[in-house]
């Protein structure tokens, strides 16, 4: 199958996790077990997508000096690589998990400067994949010295040759994007905030923002809200997706399984209601492993059976 997805991930990390029972900031702490994954959001996103039987080409920046990691991973996964390499180390974030306290610290570091050629050859390469990919996902932060405008940008050129643009962004590269009209954001309640520039308590207020976000000619906005699950809203509708309690291993990744379940969702054809479902299985799929891997499609689809949806 020819690739149709392409996600970009100008900013993408080695994720270090660290277990760390009852982990104290301020003290010292012993490590009981670590691990190291590819990640930074739009890796994750592709990651899932293929675990989910779809063929999906990465790219963005990749530090030539520590890439051995990601290469393996995309030949093993057979996603296609068209990350472009720069000089340096891509960044490694430290995630801290802690079983005791069921929380998650993530320390997560600027990232290695591309330069002005280097972002030259993604919008060149970005072009190349607009012609045999129709759904793009840009995931993530900006490194270190890009402008806030990139992602706009992407969006306005990929809307032109008539791509399905998703972001999944934060801070003023988020903003600054709004106006290009994606055709789906997914915030966090903490990303919603922070670009309406006011709290946002309880469904309602969440559900009335998203609606204002589509006036500017989005067509869908998803908000996730950790544990509480997720809002999703589209012109005529908007609902809630709870999920059941689930044990939870990581949290890290939980939203970019929910923009993979969400593409998936809308490349299947389905209705709001049974994305919504869709997407929370993928996030829960994610929440029981350390890394950007989703089980078998099976449990996904019994996941679907165990979510609630409300229509507010
Ligand atoms: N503790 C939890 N219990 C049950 N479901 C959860 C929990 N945390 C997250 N989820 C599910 O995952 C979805 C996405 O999680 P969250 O809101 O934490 O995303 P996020 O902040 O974008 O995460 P990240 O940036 O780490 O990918 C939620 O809407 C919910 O459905
Ligand atoms: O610093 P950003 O780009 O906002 O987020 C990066 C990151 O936290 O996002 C992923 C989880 O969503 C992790 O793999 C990665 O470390």
């Amino acid at each position: 199958m020819n690739p149709q997805i392409a996600t970009i991930t100008l900013n993408p990390a080695i994720d270090q996790t660290a277990s760390i029972p009852n982990f104290q900031a301020g003290e010292v702490n012993r490590v009981d077990w670590e691990q190291a994954d590819p990640g930074g959001k739009g890796v994750n996103v592709a990651s899932f997508l293929t675990d989910f039987g779809f063929s999906v080409t990465v790219s963005g920046f990749l530090g030539k000096d520590n890439a051995e990691l990601f290469q393996n991973f995309f030949s093993q996964k057979g996603i296609h690589n068209r990350f472009i390499p720069i000089p340096g180390k891509t960044r490694v974030n430290v995630k801290i998990i802690d079983p005791v306290q069921n929380q998650v610290t993530d320390i997560n570091f600027p990232g290695q400067a591309p330069t002005q050629s280097d972002i030259q050859d993604l919008h060149r390469v970005i072009d190349e994949l607009a012609k045999e990919c129709d759904w793009f996902v840009l995931s993530g932060s900006l490194p270190a010295g890009v402008d806030s405008g990139i992602y706009g940008q992407m969006i306005q050129r990929l809307k032109a040759q008539d791509k399905t643009v998703v972001l999944d962004a934060s801070g003023e590269s988020f903003r600054q994007a709004i106006p290009f009209a994606p055709y789906a954001i997914k915030p966090n309640i903490d990303e919603l905030q922070e670009l309406m520039g006011r709290s946002l308590e309880g469904e309602s207020a969440i559900a009335q923002a998203a609606q204002e976000l589509l006036t500017q000619g989005l067509e869908c906005v998803v908000v996730s809200m950790g544990a509480k699950g997720a809002i999703f809203v589209e012109p005529n509708q908007a609902l809630i997706a709870r999920p059941p309690k689930v044990e939870v291993i990581s949290t890290v990744g939980a939203g970019d399984a929910m923009v993979s379940g969400l593409v998936t969702g809308k490349l299947r054809g389905l209705s709001l209601p049974d994305c919504a479902r869709l997407a929370t299985a993928f996030s829960m799929g994610a929440l029981t492993q350390v890394g950007p891997r989703l089980p078998p499609t099976n449990k996904i689809e019994s996941f679907t059976h165990q979510v609630n949806i409300q229509t507010l």
